[in-house]
């Protein structure tokens, strides 16, 4: 059945995603913040600060205007970077529907209270909508997808209705939409993924092989899960597509923008440089702040993110930062096995 559906942000994501929904056959408005952005998406149907050389579909809508592009609408898809979710979410809440499907794509936590992106959408949306909040991550690059490339993504909400409506707003046969009860671990997976792809980057930025890239996934891995399972994820969840699928993807496209920034510190460049050399939001920069709280708030050992804050925030350099990694005290594999596997 076709739908109304607003999608707040055309950055590189909601721009891809509002492709997905128009070729659904859905009816598309996007808000934007720029007016020439919105007179490019509807005259010559391109973004192209933000994906470049691809054309829209004609069927996609943008506006300036929040009140006209969420009001009656009955389904609302967020795609601000999460720095700027709590704000955004509190400017359109006045006008969402008491009964609308609301959905985000974000992959970060609110730095200042270190809280997961459907905990601050839903302190600025009235009840019942707050608790039925959907998000939708997984490997998914905006770049492939707009191109209709194979992707797989996963829903996760709290309220099992709405998570499975999202994924019959998405499914179609190139974008193959999963669930996942696990809200709290498909949350977390997607933010702490970012941490561990700078680190990827920066590992090849150096020169290093395929070897350490393959540590900093798995051993990556290994810290998100503990620091995910402290804060009520299943397990599980980090084994699919929210953790280890979006975990690969990410350390290893030239599309991933924490990847691309993590190659260009590893080459020496400074943090200011980087991120103002990227034009696009690098979400582990933050993350990295936040998890090496979130960690120490929880007494979560996570060497990498700790290693990453350092030469991000404390002017440590990649080198010294490898060599701090590589030479930590011995230790097993498993932690939760006794020394002989038992
Ligand atoms: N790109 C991708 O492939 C994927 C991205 N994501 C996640 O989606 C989220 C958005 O990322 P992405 O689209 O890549 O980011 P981009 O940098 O491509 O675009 C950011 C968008 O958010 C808008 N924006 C930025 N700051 C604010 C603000 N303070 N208030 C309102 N709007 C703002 C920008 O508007 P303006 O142009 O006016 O500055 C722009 O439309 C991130 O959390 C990211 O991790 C998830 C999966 C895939
Ligand atoms: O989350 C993403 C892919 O799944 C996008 O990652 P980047 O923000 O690093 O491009």
């Amino acid at each position: 059945m076709s739908q109304d559906v607003a999608v707040i942000g055309a950055g590189s994501w909601g721009t891809a995603l509002a492709s997905v929904l128009a070729d659904n056959g859905h009816r598309v408005n996007v808000w934007v913040r720029d007016p020439k952005l919105a007179d490019e998406v509807n005259t010559r149907h391109t973004n192209e600060k933000y994906l470049p050389g691809v054309m829209l579909s004609p069927g996609i809508r943008a506006s300036v205007d929040l009140r006209e592009v969420v009001s009656d609408k009955p389904v609302v898809l967020l795609a601000v970077p999460s720095h700027a979710m709590r704000q955004v979410t509190r400017e359109l809440a006045p006008f969402l529907r008491p009964d609308v499907l609301l959905i985000h794509a974000a992959k970060g936590f609110e730095l200042e209270s270190l809280k997961r992106m459907t905990e601050v959408i839903g302190e600025e949306v009235p009840e019942p909508i707050g608790k039925g909040v959907v998000v939708l991550t997984g490997p998914s690059h905006a770049e492939e997808v707009v191109r209709r490339s194979p992707t797989t993504v996963v829903v996760a909400s709290a309220c099992e209705d709405r998570m499975l409506r999202a994924q019959d707003l998405f499914m179609n046969a190139y974008f193959r939409v999963y669930t996942n009860p696990d809200l709290v671990g498909a949350e977390i997976a997607g933010a702490l993924k970012n941490i561990i792809a700078l680190g990827a980057g920066m590992s090849d930025g150096l020169g290093f092989g395929d070897n350490a890239k393959a540590a900093l996934l798995t051993r990556g891995l290994a810290e998100i899960t503990r620091l995910g399972i402290k804060l009520g994820a299943m397990p599980l969840t980090f084994a699919g597509l929210a953790g280890v699928g979006d975990l690969i993807v990410t350390c290893t496209s030239k599309h991933s923008r924490n990847w691309r920034a993590g190659y260009l510190l590893g080459q020496g460049k400074p943090l200011d440089e980087v991120l103002e050399q990227m034009g696009m939001v690098v979400e582990g920069v933050r993350t990295t702040k936040a998890a090496y709280a979130l960690a120490s708030r929880n007494q979560v050992d996570m060497p990498i993110a700790s290693v990453l804050y350092g030469i991000l925030f404390e002017g440590k350099s990649p080198r010294q930062g490898v060599e701090e990694l590589m030479g930590r005290g011995r230790t097993r594999e498993m932690e939760y096995l006794g020394p002989f596997g038992v």
